[in-house]
Order: structure tokens, then sequence, then C-alpha cells
């Protein structure tokens, strides 16, 4: 596996690929867990060189948010992904043969100020889907995210990429900006990795323990609570959200603060008030876990369920 670190290194590398090798690329802000694994995994079934790349991307990051206690693990990181690779069938059309973790400067030459009218340069938005559901509580979030995503799509120049349902909104909106760009690039959206207690993996779980950690499961049984009405043939976004805000309520009071709990569509992300079926409508939900000890930060997570 070879880690680049500069855009023309890992361009140098790219280019002396042959014309029958396929890129697949799995991007991530590092800290990786199995969820970030069964993404390369996926890429490493139909390309011949799966690349993950490793960037913790300030342009996503408001000031207020968590950018500087983000986990960085870049050592474990590589040899997860080493580990993945001795793991992988014998039938895997390829494996990870490289890590693009560029620095912050590679990235932005221009700098990037957290705060956004200090910003010099171009930016990628995609309108109106980033203000809806994540936009509404972080603004600046999706308009980071599409810019870093072209910028590493343009320097790794993958056939394949591969996102996590997880972030089931980043995932409508890059689907967007490659259709819309005229990017040709095909996009994989990979099933959410779970812990036993259905909580959804992700790199901020490392900041829930004890109590918090415990709790944490609530997300994913409120969202599954509204699921069963769905699939009891409600059709009422009310009614079926009503049942998920019961949950938190009961089991998560005093702890975790819900920030919303929505039904959407697939394809601009509008509210849905009667969710009909056989058209497939986005359940999807963020809460804070507040402090309960002093020293604790406040960590925020999200899920999703697709209602088919
Ligand atoms: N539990 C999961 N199952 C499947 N894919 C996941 C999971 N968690 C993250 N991913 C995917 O991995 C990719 C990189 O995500 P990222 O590095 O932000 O990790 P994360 O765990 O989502 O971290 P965060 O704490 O920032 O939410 C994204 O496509 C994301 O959707
Ligand atoms: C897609 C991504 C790597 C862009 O920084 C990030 O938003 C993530 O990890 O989901
Ligand atoms: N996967 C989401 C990245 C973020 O919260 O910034």
């Amino acid at each position: 596996m070879q880690v680049y670190n500069s855009v023309a290194s890992y361009r140098a590398w790219r280019a002396s690929l042959s014309a029958d090798s396929t890129v697949g690329v799995v991007p991530t802000m590092g800290a990786l867990h199995a969820g970030h694994l069964s993404l390369a995994r996926a890429a490493a079934t139909a390309n011949t060189h799966v690349v993950v790349t490793i960037f913790l991307n300030p342009a996503q990051f408001a000031p207020t948010e968590d950018l500087a206690s983000y986990p960085k693990t870049m050592d474990q990181d590589l040899a997860a992904l080493e580990a993945l690779n001795a793991s992988l069938p014998p039938s895997a059309s390829g494996q990870v043969t490289t890590v693009f973790a560029p620095t912050v400067a590679e990235m932005y030459p221009a700098g990037i100020p957290l705060v956004r009218n200090e910003q010099v340069g171009t930016f990628i938005e995609v309108v109106p889907l980033s203000a809806a559901l994540e936009g509404g509580t972080r603004p600046h979030f999706f308009r980071g995210v599409a810019t870093v995503c072209t910028k590493l799509f343009n320097i790794t120049r993958p056939h394949n990429v591969y996102f996590g349902q997880k972030d089931v909104q980043q995932t409508v909106i890059l689907k967007r900006l490659l259709r819309d760009l005229h990017f040709d690039i095909t996009m994989t959206v990979v099933p959410t990795e779970r812990e036993a207690d259905g909580l959804a993996m992700s790199s901020r779980n490392v900041f829930l323990s004890g109590e918090r950690r415990k709790a944490a499961p609530v997300l994913y049984k409120a969202l599954r609570a509204a699921e069963d009405v769905y699939n009891g043939g409600e059709g009422r976004a009310s009614v079926i959200l009503e049942a998920a805000r019961q949950v938190l309520e009961r089991e998560g009071a005093g702890m975790m603060k819900l920030d919303y709990v929505s039904l959407n569509e697939s394809e601009l992300l509008r509210e849905v008030d009667t969710v009909e079926r056989g058209k497939g409508v986005i359940l999807s939900a963020a809460m804070w876990v507040l402090p309960t000890v002093e020293g604790e930060g406040t960590v925020r997570l999200i899920d999703n369920l697709i209602l088919e």
C-alpha cells in the first residue's frame, strides 16, 4: 500500500496505471472503523485499485464545531487497511493499493479559514438540497463537502466512488453533483454498519462512554419505532414521526436533545406530509448527546432508514 501526501505524487502514480485498471475511491476523514472498511471492501470487489482518501476537511466545519478534537488515528488507519487487504477473498478484483492523505495546504492553497466570509477561492454548492435536514443546523456543511469531494474526484480520477448510507443526505447531494457537473463516475451507496446494539458506527462514537454510550442506540430505536408504524399501514408523516419523538422523549430525556426527525423525498429532499408507498422516502434524524459529567462535550449523532 502506497501513501501519497501530495497531489503531484498521487497524479504521477495515477498516470502510470494501465488503461484496463479501474479505480474505486473511498473518501474518508480518517479514524477508520468497520463502516469505512465495508466501503473499502465493496470497492475491492469491483475495482483493481482501491484508493482510500484520508483528509480532515476544515471547510465542512463551522468555527464552533469539533474540528480540533476530531479523532486522528493515521497509524491505526493504515494498519486497519493492511488488515483488510489480508482478509479479502481471492475473488476480490483488487485491494487497497493506495492512500491519498493530502495536507490542508495541498487541498486549499489559499488557506481555509472556517469563517465563511473570510474564505477565498472556488466553492461548490448544491442547492437547495444543502439547506435541508443537516443543512438547517450546519449551513456551511455541504458546501464544504461538495467542494472537497469535487477536488478529490478531480485529483483521484475514480471510475467508482463509495459512500455510506449513514450520511444519506451526503449521498443524495453528491449524486446530484456528479450528474450536474458531468463527472463520469458511478456512486455506490453502502449500507450502514451498526454496533451490536444498533448504534450506527461513527468516528465520533469514541466520545461516548458509560451511560451516554449505553443510551445512544435510542436514536436507531426511535427510527425503528417510526418504521414500525409505517409498516403497520400508516402513511401520515405526522403520526409516523410522533412515534420516533415519543421513544426519544421516553428513553432519552435529560441526556438526548432531538435536533430533527423528518421524512423527505429522495430527489430534492423536500419534506413529505404523506408517505406514498413504492416511492422510497428517507426517514432521518439527528440528536445531541448532552454531557453528563464535567469535561464531556456534546456529541451530535445522525441516523436514517429508507421506508421502501
Ligand atoms: N456506520 C457506517 N456504515 C457505513 N458507512 C459509514 C458509516 N459511518 C461512516 N460511513 C461512511 O464513511 C465515509 C466517511 O465518513 P467519515 O470519515 O465522516 O466517518 P464517520 O464515521 O461518518 O464520522 P463522523 O463522526 O464524522 O460522522 C462516508 O461515506 C460515511 O457515510
Ligand atoms: C465525504 C467526506 C470524506 C468529505 O470530507 C466526509 O464528509 C465524510 O467522511 O463523510
Ligand atoms: N460524515 C460526516 C462528516 C462530518 O460530520 O463532518
